[in-house]
């Protein structure tokens, strides 16, 4: 996967622009999603392992907000022979491009279809996993209940959502201490104070976190009556619910 060094926020801009996953960000995403958030080399490869458990045979998996496919090549990996096939969505051209050089790099005998498109547009039907890494929280916060609800309904019964988001606390003690631990993780893989500052300003108006008790609450409103935290550092989490 490509791997050229993160440097978008190294240098001063007069007006931070908004975040957005163009041609830039996707050629150096693989480096920044890894620097930036803790815990995602084992989400990305315990999501294969989800998928070695919970993929029936002849269903679809969903991998919404793909990227560059990394979640979709685990899965693949430990489903090979069940007949399945995996449906990866992402709206930005640049990430597909490149996620579909990444496919073609391994050989699989699993049907990949990959789909430039909005996953609010997408149909869910015969899922037996469905993956959402890191993609509800840049969804307007109005339309997230609407999504998760349709996922619902496309999942065979046993069929699972796995979840990875950035929390936000409604204590402001914890927010600050896992927001300043984050930091420390951000430091400690070689950004600087301008890029951490610039890249927040960035990502202010796009990326709208929630506090866990929400996800909670919105698996319950979409019909789940089964789902936890399976993983967390810091104000990163990754959750799982089962129909
Ligand atoms: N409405 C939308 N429709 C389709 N795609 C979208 C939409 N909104 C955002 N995206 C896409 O969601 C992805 C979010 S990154 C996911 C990492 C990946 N899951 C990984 O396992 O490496 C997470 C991050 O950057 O923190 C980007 O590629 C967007 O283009
Ligand atoms: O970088 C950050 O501070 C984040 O919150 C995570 C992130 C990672 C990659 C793209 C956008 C946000």
């Amino acid at each position: 996967m490509n791997s050229s060094q993160d440097t978008i926020y190294a240098t001063a801009h007069t007006q931070v622009a908004d975040f957005a996953f163009d041609d830039r960000v996707a050629g150096v995403f693989s480096d920044m999603i890894k620097r930036s958030v803790p815990g995602y080399g084992q989400i990305v490869a315990t999501i294969g392992d989800y998928a070695k458990r919970l993929v029936q045979p002849n269903s679809n998996i969903y991998d919404l907000g793909c990227s560059l496919g990394a979640a979709t090549l685990s899965i693949r990996r430990h489903i090979e022979g069940r007949h399945c096939r995996i449906i990866a969505v992402d709206s930005s051209e640049a990430m597909i491009d490149r996620c579909r050089e990444n496919l073609a790099a391994y050989v699989s005998h699993t049907d990949v279809e990959l789909k430039c498109a909005d996953i609010r547009d997408i149909q869910i039907e015969n899922a037996s996993l469905v993956v959402l890494n890191f993609t509800l929280q840049f969804l307007p916060p109005e339309e997230r209940d609407a999504l998760l609800s349709h996922i619902y309904q496309g999942l065979l019964p046993g069929g699972a959502l796995i979840l990875s988001e950035k929390l936000r606390f409604s204590d402001d003690t914890i927010q600050q201490l896992l927001d300043a631990q984050h930091l420390d993780f951000k430091r400690a893989n070689g950004y600087s104070e301008l890029e951490i500052s610039q890249k927040r300003s960035a990502l202010e108006n796009v990326m709208k976190t929630d506090t866990l008790e929400q996800h909670y609450a919105r698996f319950t409103n979409a019909g789940f009556t089964h789902a936890n935290v399976w993983f967390q550092c810091f104000n990163f989490a990754s959750m799982v619910a089962v129909k």
